[in-house]
């Protein structure tokens, strides 16, 4: 913990993920998105790793609950808990100046809530970015030249596709189809498959594991141990999951990403579309991370894909570096 003063902060504010940059420091804090809550008081237990340690394992007197669903807030007070946390672990004392990326796509009311929880979580006053913008910039795409550049960040909540040229989005589609909802895919594929329930925690790990974009690509991957309650003799159970099962699982997921990527490409003009056939796609966040997934949707689209280097810090160094045009941003955003 350092302290400082009034110095602008951008903050990567994640359905799983929250991150936290300081101007002149970098990322200084990065936790998942949990907070841990007393049931009857409603007092904040633990926020960050410690909350997440807790998930599918408290008492009836304590909830873990992660406030941002799909991109945006789904706890308002408990998202502002969060922030206030997160910005003095950082070692915030004074008011700062916070830049906060969001969904592209999301409503006005949707932006004005994350501003709004910024502002009483402590900032002097907050603005916003678009995360695929963001991602852009911290992927290290030349976003102000005149020359399309494409960009998929795949988070927990949301991938998010954008297309950008001359410092601006040109085309984007932002869907609530991302690392999220991978993870209940797994869950309902081995509960319909082995009759065995197991706890997003779990199904994280096996995706992180063993998951693969391809059921071609999977074949060397796992078996896996996985462990849970048999839904049939409610007893604890092990079973062994192949990576050709949880590819299948997470398939409807991959294909609704891909469908996105072409819908953003179809909508570009040929230009820029003949851009990113040069210079190909980029993909950053965690679910960048999915085994094979480069190759999948470069099989579907005919583009070169490739990953950015740090996948899961992109948004964060985009938004900490969108600081240095904070005046600008405080126009944009107005
Ligand atoms: N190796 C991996 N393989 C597959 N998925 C991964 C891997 N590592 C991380 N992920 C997934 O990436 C997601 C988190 O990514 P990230 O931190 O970029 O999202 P976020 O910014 O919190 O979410 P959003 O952008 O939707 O608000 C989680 O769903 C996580 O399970």
């Amino acid at each position: 913990m350092f302290g400082f003063g009034a110095k602008n902060i951008g903050i990567d504010l994640g359905t799983a993920n929250t991150l936290v940059y300081v101007e002149g420091k970098g990322i200084v804090l990065n936790e998942p998105s949990v907070v841990a809550k007393d049931t009857s008081t409603g007092d904040v237990l633990a926020v960050g790793s410690e909350a997440r340690d807790m998930i599918g394992r408290t008492p009836a007197s304590i909830k873990a609950i992660r406030p941002m669903k799909d991109g945006v807030i789904a706890d308002y007070d408990t998202t502002v808990a969060m922030m206030k946390y997160f910005l003095q672990k950082s070692g915030a004392t004074g008011k700062p100046y916070v830049m906060v990326c969001v969904p592209s796509g999301v409503t006005e009311v949707e932006k004005r809530a994350v501003t709004d929880a910024t502002r009483v979580a402590g900032a002097k006053d907050a603005y916003v970015i678009e995360e695929p913008y963001a991602a852009a910039i911290g992927a290290g795409l030349p976003v102000m030249d005149p020359t399309g550049s494409m960009v998929v960040d795949i988070g927990g909540g949301t991938t998010d596709v954008a297309t950008i040229s001359l410092g601006g989005i040109v085309s984007a589609r932002s869907i609530r189809m991302a690392g999220d909802k991978m993870d209940e895919a797994i869950i309902s594929y081995v509960r319909q498959e082995f009759n065995l329930l197991i706890g997003e925690r779990t199904a994280e790990e096996i995706k992180m594991e063993i998951g693969s974009a391809s059921v071609e690509g999977a074949k060397d991957l796992g078996p896996m141990s996985v462990r849970g309650r048999d839904l049939v003799s409610g007893l604890p159970k092990t079973i062994d999951v192949s990576g050709e099962d949880v590819a299948k699982a997470v398939q409807e997921v991959v294909q609704a990403i891909i469908e996105a990527i072409k819908d953003t490409l179809e909508e570009t003009s040929p230009e820029i579309a003949a851009d990113v056939i040069d210079r190909g796609i980029v993909l950053t966040g965690g679910g960048a991370l999915l085994k094979n997934l480069p190759g999948v949707i470069s099989d579907a689209t005919g583009v070169p894909v490739f990953i950015a280097q740090d996948p899961l810090e992109c948004v964060a160094i985009g938004t900490g570096e969108s600081l240095k045009h904070i005046e600008l941003m405080k126009r944009r955003s107005r």
